[in-house]
């Protein structure tokens, strides 16, 4: 039986993870790490598109790989405008809106520009998965308090649907009939109540969500305007500030919570607090997702590399542990993930969906073989 050669694809601000796969087996992955002040040059995140594939494209063949070889390239989606969950061709609506950086800029805008461009060396298929932007929030989690401003949903929607998927698979139900708490900690932190299988609602360390290791999550807002009109920083700097040098990196100088644990451990207190705050902010917006999902959780699922700390599991189970069982899944699989979205479609077990853009509606469309 034919075997689908599979290229998944997954920028990140500093490098590009990626992987081979036939069908579902992972055999070559590889995160090729771009020199900073080579990315710092560009302006916007599309613009390291030709850097980012040539790396790609030289990894590929000093490893013997040959992408005329291969069935199609499949890539993280970035911040387009609200989509359903799935695997989207990437067309031309796609691309002019991640090149007007419709919903904001983020490394992962620049998958779908590299997949294109790979894909188009072979003439194959290019596919993005559960991009940033998955929406399937219910209209009263979108209203504010502010006509104008929007609730978001931005989240690791690839990694938490598959971890769902998972967990529901070990606890031998269907995932349709699953109520989830699913929080991705990473260098970017997302909360989601998923409510048989949806992604009913969603905070994140971008908008108004708990810190993370980079970014500064919920603030009070009204010192916020003050900081916007203070001069000390352009729009762009202050973007910069909050998304990439706020949370944890903004206390304590380091991204990574490994660092701030040992300090912690030999008597840093301020980095104990900034750690402890970290935890107590998760543990609220998974107690906001429980009163989402009117306290019908089933599991409450931690994943991501800082699910791979004992200690700040622990702390996090002390405090929400009377709303659920908690399922930790440290890391992520975001390249298993694309590949066997990929792989359902290309098997016919999954319809593609047709990205359409601002109105919204993402229709699916005939199965390719
Ligand atoms: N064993 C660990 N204990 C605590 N934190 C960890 C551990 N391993 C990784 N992390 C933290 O996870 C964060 C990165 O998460 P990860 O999901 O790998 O990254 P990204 O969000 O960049 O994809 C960093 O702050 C890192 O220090
Ligand atoms: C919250 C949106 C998803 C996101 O920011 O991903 P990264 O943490 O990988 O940047």
């Amino acid at each position: 039986m034919k075997k689908f050669k599979i290229l998944a694809i997954n920028p990140g601000s500093t490098s590009t993870k990626i992987s081979v796969f036939y069908d579902e087996m992972e055999v070559f992955s590889q995160n090729i790490l771009h020199d900073y002040e080579e990315l710092k040059k560009f302006e916007s995140v599309l613009q390291q598109k030709d850097l980012r594939c040539e790396a790609v494209e030289r990894c590929l063949k000093d490893n013997g790989y040959d992408i005329r070889d291969f069935d199609v390239v499949v890539a993280r989606g970035g911040i387009l405008h609200p989509v359903k969950a799935g695997t989207y061709d990437i067309n031309h609506a796609m691309l002019e809106d991640l090149r007007n950086a419709a919903g904001g800029e983020h490394p992962s805008n620049v998958a779908a520009f590299m997949a294109v461009k790979i894909a188009g060396i072979a003439d194959i298929p290019a596919f993005i998965v559960d991009p940033v932007s998955v929406d399937e929030m219910k209209p009263v989690a979108r209203v504010s308090g502010f006509k104008g401003i929007e609730r978001k949903s931005l989240s690791h929607a690839l990694n938490m649907r598959r971890v769902a998927f998972r967990v529901a698979e070990e606890l031998k139900r269907p995932l349709e009939e699953l109520n989830f708490i699913v929080a991705h900690l990473g260098g970017g932190i997302s909360i989601a109540a998923m409510e048989k299988g949806l992604l009913i609602d969603v905070e994140s360390a971008n908008c108004m969500g708990p810190f993370s290791p980079e970014r500064c999550g919920g603030l009070p807002i009204l010192d916020l305007v003050d900081l916007c009109y203070s001069g000390r920083y352009s729009r762009q700097e202050l973007k910069r500030k909050l998304i990439q040098e706020g949370g944890v990196y903004s206390y304590l100088g380091t991204k990574d919570v490994r660092e701030a644990i040992m300090r912690a451990e030999s008597g840093d207190e301020e980095a104990a607090l900034v750690l402890e705050a970290m935890v107590y902010q998760i543990s609220k917006v998974i107690g906001e997702m429980a009163s989402v999902l009117k306290g019908r959780v089933d599991r409450i699922i931690l994943t991501g590399g800082i699910a791979y700390s004992e200690l700040i599991c622990r702390k996090i189970e002390e405090r929400v542990g009377f709303i659920a069982k908690l399922e930790i899944v440290p890391g992520e699989e975001e390249m298993k993930a694309l590949a066997e979205a990929a792989l359902r479609v290309l098997t016919g077990r999954e319809n593609i969906m047709n990205y359409t853009g601002r109105e919204g509606i993402c229709s699916e469309v005939s199965v390719k073989s």
